[in-house]
């Protein structure tokens, strides 16, 4: 009648040993095999063992197993320390690869601001279209590439009327602005008013078609509008134009 619970327990103790080599080689596998995903294939395993060991009553094993889990955080601090080290420093990058993003951002649309504001100041009508997340190189016609920074001073004197290239729309594409002089689609809604000009027409056609942001300077009546998805905001004071723009325009889409 004892002869069963020695036999059970002889049993559990060459389980425990065998349990615990077993464990020994596979460390010995971890140190020789410097992939982490071999590691965290290892550690899972060794966790699982030892929930199994605890269950099952392997004392030993169940020690040795929480020791070398407990031990082997340390160790993959110290193996890996150039790839943690790496990847604070990409996220410090991300972070202050954000933080420049918005900085751009900010400046781009204080750019444009005082360009409409100046140029709406001495009735000079302008077209400027930023480009967001649908391309509008399919919808705009001819103009002259420039690729140049989003300065006020030359979108200014690119409407100046003794300008060649006055007539037409800016293009803001990805930070930049790429082209001048360029027609735009008119739009086709026989619900707009007849009165409305080909300068606003043209803003409120190419946003139907994609979903850029056009900025608008009246030449007739020096007034400052935004047209988004064939909608359009007129009579835009300083404070809002700077407000919506924010709204409007992602980092994102400048970079
Ligand atoms: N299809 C177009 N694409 C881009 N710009 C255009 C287009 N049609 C007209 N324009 C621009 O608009 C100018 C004419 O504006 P017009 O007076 O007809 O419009 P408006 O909407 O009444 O504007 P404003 O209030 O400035 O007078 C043109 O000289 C040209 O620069």
């Amino acid at each position: 009648m004892t002869e069963f619970p020695q036999n059970l327990s002889l049993i559990l103790q060459t389980l425990d040993i065998a349990l615990a080599a077993f464990v020994i080689y596979r460390l010995s596998l971890l140190i020789n095999g410097a992939l982490a995903v071999r590691i965290l294939a290892s550690l899972s395993l060794l966790l699982i063992f030892s929930m199994a060991a605890r269950l099952a009553g392997l004392h030993t094993v169940h020690l040795l197993l929480k020791a070398v889990i407990a031990s082997s955080f340390v160790a993959l601090v110290v193996i890996f320390q150039t790839d943690i080290r790496l990847a604070f420093a990409t996220m410090n990058r991300g972070r202050q690869g954000k933080e420049r993003e918005v900085e751009e951002v900010d400046s781009i649309i204080e750019e444009l601001a005082t360009a409409a504001e100046s140029l709406a100041g001495r009735q000079i009508g302008a077209l400027i279209v930023i480009e967001r997340s649908m391309s509008i190189d399919n919808f705009i016609a001819v103009g002259t590439d420039i690729d140049a920074k989003v300065t006020s001073e030359l979108i200014s004197s690119i409407f100046l009327p003794y300008s060649p290239i006055h007539d037409g729309a800016v293009i803001i594409q990805k930070g930049k602005l790429t082209r001048a002089g360029c027609f735009l689609p008119l739009t086709q809604n026989p619900d707009i008013s007849k009165n409305l000009g080909t300068r606003h027409r043209a803003a409120i056609g190419l946003t139907e078609l994609v979903d850029a942001v056009v900025l608008v300077v009246s030449e007739e009546t020096g007034s400052i509008s935004l047209v988004v998805g064939g909608h359009k905001s007129d009579d835009l004071d300083s404070i809002t134009l700077r407000k919506v723009l924010r709204k409007l325009i992602e980092p994102r889409w400048l970079s």
